[in-house]
C-alpha cells in the first residue's frame, strides 16, 4: 500500500520525467535528431512517435519512484529499477512499434527519478547525481547477458558510455550540460536557444555511442569540433555561429549520424532542473 506521500512524490516525479521528454523532442532546431521540423538521420522516428514513447513511459517513471521512495542506496534498489527499467523498455517498443527512441533516457532518467524519490526532500541537481551514479554502481545480478551497440562500440573505442556516464555521477551533465544551460539563461538568452547550446556542449563532450555505431571516430571528433566552434562563436548570436550550426546538421544528416545519446542527456539535464 502507497502512502499518500509517496503516491504523490511519484505522481509529480513523472510528470516531470515525461515533460523533460517532451521538451527535448520539441525542441527546434536540432541537428541529427527528430524535431518539429523534420526527422533529422532518422528513417524510422516522427515526432508524433517520440511524443507517443515520451508519455507511454509515465507509469515506469512513477513505478521507479514509487519503489525508491525513502529507499535505502543498495543492491536491492538497483535491482527493482533494473526490473522496471526492462519493462519500460518493453513499453517503449510496443508503443513506437519496435523503434529504439528512448532506451538512453529510461536508463539515465530512471536512474535520476530514483535519486529524487531517495531524497525527496534534496534540491542540489549534484546530490541527486551523485546519488544516481552510487545506485547505478551496484550490479544488477539479473541484467541479461545482451549483445549492444553500446557494448559492442566500448569493445572498439575507449569511450564513457551510457553506463559509465551514469556510474560515474553523470560528469558531462554536471561538467558541460547544466553550466551551459544556467550561463546562458543567465545570459538572457531565450530558453529555446539556451536549451540547444546545451545540447551541443553536451554534444562537443559525450562519447555518443550512437554517432559510433552508424559512423567512426572520426565522426565524433568532427561533430565534437563543429559543436565546439559554435559554441565559442557565442551559438546563434553570431554569423559564424549559425554557419557552424547548418555545418554540424549537414555532417549529421548527410552521413545519417544522430547524437542520441547527447538528446537523453539534455532531457536528463531538464529533468534535473525541474
Ligand atoms: C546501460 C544501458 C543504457 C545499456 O547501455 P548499452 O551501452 O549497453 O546499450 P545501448 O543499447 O547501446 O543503449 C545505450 C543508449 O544510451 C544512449 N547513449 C549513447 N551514448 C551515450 C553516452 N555516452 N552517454 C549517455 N547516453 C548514451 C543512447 O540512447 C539514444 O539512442 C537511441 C537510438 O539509438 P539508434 O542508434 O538511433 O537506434 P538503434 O535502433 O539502437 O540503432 P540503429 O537505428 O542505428 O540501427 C535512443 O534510444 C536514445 O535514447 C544509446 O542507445 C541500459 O539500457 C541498461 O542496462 N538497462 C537495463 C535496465 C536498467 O538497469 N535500468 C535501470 C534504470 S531504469
Ligand atoms: N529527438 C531525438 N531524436 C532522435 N533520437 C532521440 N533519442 C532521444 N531523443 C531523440
Amino acid at each position: 500500500m502507497l502512502t499518500l506521500n509517496q503516491a504523490a512524490n511519484g505522481k509529480e516525479l513523472a510528470s516531470k520525467a515525461v515533460k523533460a521528454l517532451i521538451d527535448e523532442a520539441l525542441l527546434t532546431p536540432k541537428p541529427g535528431l527528430v524535431d518539429a521540423g523534420n526527422s533529422g538521420s532518422h528513417s524510422d522516428m516522427s515526432l508524433e512517435l517520440m511524443l507517443q514513447s515520451a508519455q507511454a513511459l509515465e507509469t515506469t517513471f512513477r513505478e521507479i519512484a514509487s519503489v525508491s521512495y525513502l529507499h535505502p542506496v543498495n543492491q536491492e534498489l538497483r535491482e527493482k529499477i533494473a526490473f522496471i527499467g526492462r519493462l519500460g523498455e518493453k513499453e517503449m517498443l510496443l508503443a513506437t512499434g519496435g523503434v529504439n527512441t528512448h532506451k538512453g533516457a529510461i536508463w539515465a532518467i530512471g536512474l535520476l527519478t530514483s535519486a529524487r524519490a531517495v531524497l525527496p526532500e534534496e534540491n542540489d541537481p549534484n546530490k541527486i547525481m551523485e546519488t544516481a551514479g552510487e545506485i547505478a554502481s551496484f550490479k544488477d545480478r539479473y541484467e541479461p547477458a545482451l549483445k549492444t551497440h553500446g557494448q559492442a562500440v566500448k569493445k572498439n573505442y575507449q569511450i564513457m558510455s551510457a553506463k559509465d556516464e551514469a556510474q560515474h555521477g553523470f560528469p558531462t551533465i554536471r561538467n558541460e550540460g547544466l553550466p551551459a544551460l544556467l550561463r546562458a539563461r543567465k545570459a538572457g538568452k531565450t530558453e529555446q536557444a539556451a536549451r540547444i547550446e546545451t545540447l551541443l556542449a553536451l554534444m562537443a563532450s559525450v562519447d555518443d555511442t550512437c554517432i559510433l555505431h552508424r559512423g567512426n571516430w572520426s565522426d565524433l571528433l568532427e561533430i565534437k569540433r563543429l559543436a565546439k566552434e559554435f559554441l565559442l562563436w557565442d551559438g546563434f548570436e553570431t554569423i559564424i555561429g549559425r554557419k557552424m550550426f547548418d555545418r554540424l546538421t549537414e555532417y549529421c544528416e548527410s552521413r545519417r549520424l544522430s547524437p542520441g545519446g547527447s538528446a537523453d542527456l539534455l532531457a536528463a539535464t531538464l529533468f534535473l532542473i525541474s
